[in-house]
Parts: C-alpha cells; sequence; structure tokens
C-alpha cells in the first residue's frame, strides 16, 4: 500500500481526504492564535535546519560517555542559537524583569523543540527549569541582580540540588547542614553522612559549576529547617572539583540518559552569607535568624515545575499518539472478513479504545495545564503582595494534577507503543524514549502517591469545613453540594451535565468515605498518624476522583465555550466525551456507588463510548495532524507525515553500526571455534 518514491501513503492520503475539519483551525486553536502558529514553525525551522543538531549516528548506538558529549555539544549551540534567535526575540532576555522570569522560561522553552534536539534529555535543562526560577521566587532584589544576569548569560551553568541519597520525598529530613559562622559571616555545608549527599540532580554529574542547594539551616545554636543556598561547585575556568566538594554522576537510567543527575558530598564548604536565598527568611550579620510569614515559600520552586510538567506531558503524549495513530492507518493486518482485503488496523475497535482516549487526554491536559498556568500566575501575584490566602488551594490543586498528568501520560504512552505492535518496541519509533521521559515524571518533582496524598490532606480538612457549613473555594465548592451522596437518586442521563455531576458525586462519596473511615479508626483509639496511613489507600483514590472530576469538567467547559466553527465544535465535544466516559467505565464500580448511576444505565454508556469511536475514527489522522508536529520532532518511521513506514524502518535499520560488515568478528572469535568444537 506503499506509494512510489516518496509520495505520501496511500491510506494517510485517504484519512486526510476524509477528514470532516479544517485541521489548521485546530492547529491554531492549540497553539493559541494564528500568529503563535507562525512563530512556532519559525522558530523549529530555525532550529531544526542546523547540520549541527543532526545525528551521523543516531544516539543509542554510542557510548554513555559520547552520548554526554554529544548533547553537551547540543545543549550549548542550542542555547546559544536561542541568543542569537533574529526578530530579536532573545534580546528580551537578556535581562529579563525578575517577575516574568518564569513566563519567559516557558515560553522559550515550552513545546517539543528541546526533545527533537536532544532525546534523553538536556543537561542544561535543569539551569532554566529549576536554577533560574529558584534565584527569581527565592533571591532578594540584590541577589536577582547579580545571579539572574550572570545565568541569563550563561556566564555560570546551575542546577537545583534537592534530594538526597537518603531523602527525596520528606524534605524536612535531609541532612545536609548550612552551619553559620558569624565571625567570618559565612556558611559552613557539610554532609555529615553518606545519605546525606545530594543524588538525582539534573546537569550536577559534569555539566553545572553552581547549584541552589538545600540544607538545614544552623545558626545561633538552632536548626531553622530546610534553606536554599547558592553555592560555587566548580572552578569557573578549569571546571575542577572547588575544594572540599565531591561530585560525580549517578550511573546510566531507565531513560532520561544524557540529563547527567549527579551526587554532591559537602565537607566543610564554606560560602559567604549573601549566598543564603534570602527573599523569604533571613540570617542577619550575627547570626539572627529572621523568618518569613509561610515556611512553604521555600517549596515555591517545586510548585512551578508540577505546574509546567503539565504541560510538558500534553507535548510528549500528542507526540506518542501522532506515531500510534498514522502508523495505524497504515498499518494493515489480519482478515476482518473471511477473504476481504486485510484491514487497517485503526479499523479494529480495540485499536481504537487505544488510540482516541490516549488522544483525549492530550487535550485534557492542555486545558487542565493552561488553567493552572493561569491560576499559578495569578496567586504567584498575590504572594508578591503579602497574600498567602491562596496558596494551600494551589498546593493542592497543583498536586492533583502533576500526579494525574504525569501516570495518565505514562500509562497511555505504554499503551499506544503497544498499539504499534512489534514496530513499537524498536528504539527508532521514539516510543520507549518517550517512555522513558515521562514516567520519570511520575518520580520527579514529588512523587505521586506522595503528591496525591498532599491534595487528600486539604480535602480532609475542606471536608470537615464543609460539614460545619463553610463556604469553600472553587476548586472544592462541590463538597457542599454533595456532601449528603445519599440523596435520593435521580434519573440517570447520557449528557454531559449528568456525567459532570456524577464525577463530582464520586468525588465527595470518596472523600466523605475516607473521611469517615479516618474518624473510626480515629475513635477506636488509633492515633490520627495510625489512622491516616491505615486510610491512605482510600484517601489516593479520593484525591484521583477529585482530580479526575476536575479535569472532566475543565475540558467539557472549555470546548463548550470555545469559538470554532462546527465541525471542528463537534469534534471537540466528542473528544471530551469520550474523555468523561472513557474513565467513567474504567471506574464504574464507584460511580455505581455513588452517583445516579444504575446498573440497568451501564449499557447505554457502552454504547455512547462506542458511538463515540465511531464518530471519532475518520478524524484520527486529522486530529493528530492538527498537533502539527514536525517530522524531526517525532522523529520516529512509524509516524512521520507520508506514512513510508517500512521503507523508513529498513533504512532505521542500515544506522546499526553491526550493519557496516558482512561479517562481525565475534564470528571468528567466538562462534567458529564452537561450532567446530560440535563437530
Ligand atoms: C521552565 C519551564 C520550561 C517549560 C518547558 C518544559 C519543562 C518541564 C520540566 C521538565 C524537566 C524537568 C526535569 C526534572 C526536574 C526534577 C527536579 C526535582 O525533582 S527537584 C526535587 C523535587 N522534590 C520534591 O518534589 C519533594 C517532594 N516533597 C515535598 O514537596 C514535601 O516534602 C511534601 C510536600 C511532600 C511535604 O512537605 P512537609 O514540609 O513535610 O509538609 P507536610 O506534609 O507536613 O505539610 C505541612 C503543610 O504544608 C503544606 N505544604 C506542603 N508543600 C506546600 C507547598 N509547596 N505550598 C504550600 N503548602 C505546602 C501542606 O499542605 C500542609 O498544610 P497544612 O495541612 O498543615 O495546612
Ligand atoms: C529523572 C529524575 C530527575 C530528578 N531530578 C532531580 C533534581 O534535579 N533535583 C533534585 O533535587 N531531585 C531530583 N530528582 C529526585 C526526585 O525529586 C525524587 O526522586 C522524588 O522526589 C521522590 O523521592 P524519593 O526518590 O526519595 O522516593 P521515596 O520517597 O523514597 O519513594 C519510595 C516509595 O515510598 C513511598 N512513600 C514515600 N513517602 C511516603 C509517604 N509519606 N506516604 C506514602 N508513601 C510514601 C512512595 O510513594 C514510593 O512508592 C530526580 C528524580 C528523577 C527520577
Amino acid at each position: 500500500m506503499v506509494s512510489e518514491n516518496g509520495a505520501v501513503n496511500e491510506d494517510l492520503v485517504k484519512e486526510r481526504q476524509n477528514c470532516s475539519f479544517n485541521t489548521l483551525e485546530l492547529t491554531h486553536l492549540l497553539d493559541g492564535g494564528e500568529a503563535k502558529t507562525l512563530e512556532r514553525k519559525e522558530r523549529e525551522e530555525y532550529f531544526l535546519s542546523d547540520p549541527a543538531f543532526k545525528d551521523e549516528v543516531p544516539m543509542e548506538y554510542l557510548s554513555h560517555q559520547e552520548q554526554y558529549e554529544h548533547s553537551v555539544r547540543k545543549a550549548c549551540h542550542m542555547f546559544r542559537k536561542l541568543q542569537e534567535m533574529p526578530h530579536g526575540s532573545m534580546d528580551n532576555f537578556r535581562e529579563p524583569p525578575v517577575e516574568s522570569v518564569a513566563q519567559r522560561i516557558k515560553q522559550l522553552l515550552g513545546g517539543m523543540l528541546g526533545s527533537a534536539i536532544l532525546k534523553d534529555g538536556n543537561p542544561l535543562a535543569l539551569h532554566y527549569v529549576m536554577f533560574l526560577p529558584t534565584l527569581a521566587g527565592q533571591g532578594t532584589v540584590e541577589q536577582q541582580a547579580y545571579w539572574i544576569s550572570r545565568a541569563w548569560n550563561l556566564e555560570i551553568v546551575g542546577t537545583y540540588a534537592q534530594t538526597e541519597l537518603g531523602h527525596g520525598t520528606f524534605i524536612r529530613g535531609l541532612e545536609t547542614t548550612a552551619t553559620y559562622d558569624p565571625s567570618t559571616q559565612e556558611f559552613v555545608l557539610n554532609s555529615p553522612t553518606l545519605t546525606a549527599y545530594k543524588w538525582w540532580p539534573g546537569g550536577l554529574g559534569h555539566t553545572a559549576n553552581y547549584a541552589v542547594v538545600v540544607a538545614q539551616l544552623y545558626t545561633q545554636g538552632k536548626c531553622h529547617g530546610i534553606h536554599p543556598f547558592i553555592v560555587q561547585l566548580r572552578d569557573e575556568e578549569t571546571h575542577m572539583p572547588m575544594p572540599g566538594i565531591i561530585i560525580g554522576e549517578i550511573g546510566a537510567k531507565l531513560g532520561m540518559n544524557t540529563t547527567n543527575n549527579g551526587y554532591l558530598g559537602f565537607k566543610q564548604v564554606r560560602i559567604p552569607r549573601e549566598n543564603m536565598l534570602m527573599k523569604n527568611n533571613k540570617v542577619l550579620e550575627d547570626g539572627t535568624y529572621v523568618k518569613s510569614p509561610s515556611d512553604k515559600l521555600t517549596y515555591g520552586t517545586m510548585m512551578f515545575v508540577r505546574v509546567v510538567i503539565c504541560q510538558d506531558m500534553a507535548s510528549y503524549l500528542s507526540k506518542a499518539v501522532t506515531i500510534a495513530t498514522r502508523y495505524s492507518a497504515v498499518r494493515h493486518q489480519s482478515e476482518m472478513k473471511p477473504g476481504a482485503p486485510e484491514p487497517q488496523v485503526l479499523d479494529y475497535r480495540t485499536q481504537q479504545y487505544k488510540l482516541l482516549p490516549s488522544i483525549a487526554s492530550v487535550f485534557a491536559m492542555k486545558f487542565s495545564a493552561n488553567w493552572i498556568w493561569e491560576m499559578y500566575n495569578v496567586v504567584n501575584s498575590e504572594l508578591d503582595q503579602g497574600d498567602l490566602e491562596r496558596l494551600p488551594e494551589l498546593h493542592a490543586v497543583s498536586c492533583c494534577l502533576k500526579a494525574l498528568c504525569t501516570s495518565d501520560a505514562a500509562s497511555a504512552v505504554e499503551i499506544v507503543r503497544l498499539a504499534c505492535g512489534g514496530h513499537g518496541y524498536m528504539k527508532s519509533s521514539n516510543l520507549p524514549s518517550t517512555y522513558g521521559l515521562v514516567t520519570a515524571a511520575c518520580t520527579y518533582e514529588g512523587e505521586n502517591t506522595v503528591l496525591l496524598l498532599q491534595t487528600a490532606r486539604y480535602l480532609m480538612k475542606t471536608w470537615q469545613q464543609a460539614r460545619s457549613g463553610q463556604t469553600l473555594t472553587p476548586s472544592v465548592a462541590y463538597l457542599n453540594l454533595y456532601s449528603d451522596w445519599r440523596q435520593p437518586r435521580t434519573v440517570w442521563e447520557n449528557t454531559t451535565d449528568c456525567v459532570i455531576k456524577a464525577f463530582y458525586q464520586v468525588a465527595a462519596g470518596k472523600v466523605k468515605a475516607a473521611a469517615e473511615h479516618m474518624e473510626r479508626r480515629a475513635k477506636g483509639g488509633m492515633t490520627p498518624e495510625d489512622a491516616w496511613n491505615e486510610t491512605s489507600i482510600e484517601l489516593v483514590a479520593a484525591s484521583t476522583a477529585h482530580c479526575r472530576a476536575f479535569i472532566v469538567e475543565k475540558f467539557i467547559e472549555t470546548v463548550s465555550k470555545t469559538d470554532v466553527s462546527r465541525p471542528l465544535q463537534a469534534v471537540l465535544c466528542q473528544m471530551a466525551e469520550l474523555y468523561a466516559v472513557y474513565w467513567l467505565l474504567n471506574n464504574k464500580g464507584d460511580f455505581l456507588m455513588f452517583s445516579n448511576l444504575s446498573p440497568a444505565d451501564v449499557d447505554g454508556l457502552q454504547l455512547w463510548l462506542e458511538q463515540l469511536l465511531t464518530k471519532l475514527r475518520p478524524n484520527a489522522v486529522g486530529i493528530v495532524d492538527s498537533f502539527d508536529i514536525h517530522d524531526d520532532i517525532l522523529a520516529s518511521p512509524l509516524g512521520a507525515w507520508d506514512g513510508r513506514v517500512y521503507e523508513r524502518l529498513f533504512e532505521e535499520s542500515q544506522k546499526s553500526p553491526l550493519n557496516k560488515e558482512p561479517v562481525n568478528k565475534s564470528f571468528h572469535e567466538y562462534m567458529k571455534p564452537f561450532l567446530r568444537s560440535n563437530l
């Protein structure tokens, strides 16, 4: 079914002809307007046309060390090009106003360009994603002026060193100490144990020469908890480790093998007092400690990254579903009807069930990521005015959204990889490394179970408030509405209103059940902590249900308000319905228990799901085409625009170093003597 030399695969041509909506309209919608699409495409062209980013030998065939060296070369070239970018866009980044550092970084690094150039991680990413935002968020005006300009101009390269060998989640338990010495006005950093060694920070191994180090602050004989310090790790000229710094790379990982995650130990390393980031808490010259209104402000960078991760997950998933959907349109297999031609695998219902809900997830993530990004900016400016009221709500929403977006992305990438059969197992398909990137996000920036429990903590508090009749903040207002889930059941309808209500009824029901079970345990004599731990499976489930309800509502709300042509509107609504019905059926026990759904309604829902798959099937390729992902970003023989899957797979196989010679020397060294010995 492949067309002659270089032409687009006929199946894909037909799919594109059958698409019922204007794919460009959807592209513009997703980019935020036509001008933004043009800007993105210009940026992509500017980077992707550069031969310096092309790999002669695919990275996977290089040694660990070579992979690192190539990625440093590419990362440096990438950021140099950013600085030199035409149309003055980078000029604005030379000395950015502090308050917009985060926005600008997102604007610069957002999207998928980075992963096209560096498929398995960028050793400079942490400099932009965490070092700079920490300087902006935690530094005083003077510290910002000095450090941010040095960091923006890449005079120094930084990372964020918080996690230790012994502790990642429980950051109050970190062991690195920073003890203030008023006689010299310095902090002395020390790693008292092996488990105190920093472990994991990206770029720490051999790339960064500075780090924000999170350590327990001691002054005047007292520990004041964890605080951020700027520490020089390596000489700016020679790059040799500074005295007292023990540093290296932690080794090969499941994925992200070019992010150069490192370890770091301190042996009585002295830094000036001014290197403690003092926007929030301060240590005066004489060692007096001055506390900020909330010790959680120190956690600001983590919150920022959790917010941007949601957007990042939507990008990775859009890439994976584009690859798998185009491949499924090109791939023919088996006989659906005796004697009939082999159908496109996309025509199998089970294949549609793997692909279409995963495509819908991209939209769900994008819309909720946009929403949380706006909330983040609003709350952040309130914080700057000293108003901390909405910080707990932002923390609660960002924790559960980060957890769901990353775990959904990881499972969807794996589902669509499996949907590509054997070819999905090839590294060249780019699906394994995409999985490596997204599954890492389930752990970094807060392990997902831990984050869901943070949201649960907030839900338990608000549940008590709901019970005492208090008005709740918007994201939990439903707890007031559905606090009594044993209300008489109303008739189930297959409508989005009924579905949204059901998701919230389930969330409220699960919050209530967890709260009641915890109370019962506490009344039975358990300590609150034990009661919490015993109930934590239900707490995580409550948090998940809360977040799913929120995502479903935002999805349906966004598509209903979007001003687009009718054909596109229809597709977006089908996507939103599919997302909702898919998750509803996946958790039908919860809905039967807590919502208006009765067993007799389940058949109708299953039918609804199947009808949606039928309606969306002809637009599957059109929808992923609208993501408008450049072939060099997809970097997959299975997913290229032209659908020349088999030719491209064969071309990729020719890049294996083993194919450079007809007989490998191992034949003469091992096989031949072995075979002879069996004669
Ligand atoms: C730059 C943009 C570019 C865009 C392009 C795309 C790029 C995307 C990014 C991709 C690249 C990423 C590279 C990888 C980066 C990984 C970096 C890391 O992992 S770094 C390492 C990341 N490491 C982690 O993430 C570690 C995870 N662990 C933690 O964050 C904490 O230990 C904890 C939150 C679990 C507990 O903390 P603990 O102090 O024990 O707290 P308790 O439980 O005792 O609760 C006490 C009270 O505090 C409250 N509260 C808590 N937090 C916050 C908050 N943030 N705020 C407000 N409140 C908060 C809580 O609600 C409670 O309130 P209440 O009920 O009393 O009223
Ligand atoms: C690719 C990657 C990049 C990273 N980059 C950085 C970086 O740049 N800088 C940095 O500082 N760190 C970084 N990290 C570290 C990362 O932030 C931590 O790994 C993460 O916060 C999880 O902590 P942990 O490894 O200690 O897991 P643990 O907390 O030990 O988790 C192990 C298990 O214990 C469970 N658990 C732990 N606490 C609780 C609890 N309270 N209740 C219930 N269950 C619990 C978890 O759910 C999990 O199942 C990175 C990690 C990875 C994988």
